[in-house]
C-alpha cells in the first residue's frame, strides 16, 4: 500500500488523552465552578457578557456524542472556559483565582501527556 505521509500526526490515541485530560479536569480540587453551566438566572449579567458559554459537563457530553474532531478542537473548549472565567471573574477573587489554577494545570498536564 502507498506509504503514509510521514508529517501526519499520529491521533491514534487522541481520544483517550481527551478523557484522561478531562477525568483530571474535573477530579482538581479548584474545578468546581466548571463543573456545570453557569447558571445566567442566578449570575446577573452572565449571558450578555459572555457569548459562548463552556463547562467540563457539557465537553463531557461533546466527548460522548463524539463531536470533537480531534485534539485541538477539544482544547479550544477547555481554554474557552478559562477565558470566560477570566473575563467574567477578577483575578484577585475565588472564581478567578481558580480559572487561573485550572489552567495552570491543565497547561503542564497537556504539554506533559503530548510532548
Ligand atoms: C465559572 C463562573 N464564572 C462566573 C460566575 C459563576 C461561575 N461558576 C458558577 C458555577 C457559579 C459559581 N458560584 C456561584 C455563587 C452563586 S451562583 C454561582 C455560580
Amino acid at each position: 500500500c502507498a506509504k503514509k505521509v510521514k508529517l501526519a500526526k499520529d491521533d491514534t490515541n487522541d481520544l483517550a488523552t481527551c478523557r484522561v485530560l478531562l477525568a483530571e479536569l474535573e477530579g482538581h480540587q479548584d474545578a468546581w465552578p466548571f463543573l456545570s453551566p453557569v447558571n445566567h438566572k442566578a449570575v446577573p449579567g452572565y449571558r450578555k457578557v459572555i457569548k459562548k458559554p463552556m463547562d467540563f459537563s457539557t465537553i463531557r457530553e461533546k466527548l460522548a456524542n463524539n463531536r470533537y474532531l480531534n485534539l485541538e478542537t477539544f482544547i479550544i473548549d477547555v481554554n474557552l472556559v478559562f477565558d470566560n472565567c477570566e473575563k467574567f471573574n477578577e483575578d484577585n477573587s475565588e472564581i478567578g483565582r481558580a480559572g487561573h489554577n485550572m489552567r495552570r494545570f491543565f497547561d503542564k498536564r497537556w504539554t506533559e501527556l503530548l510532548r
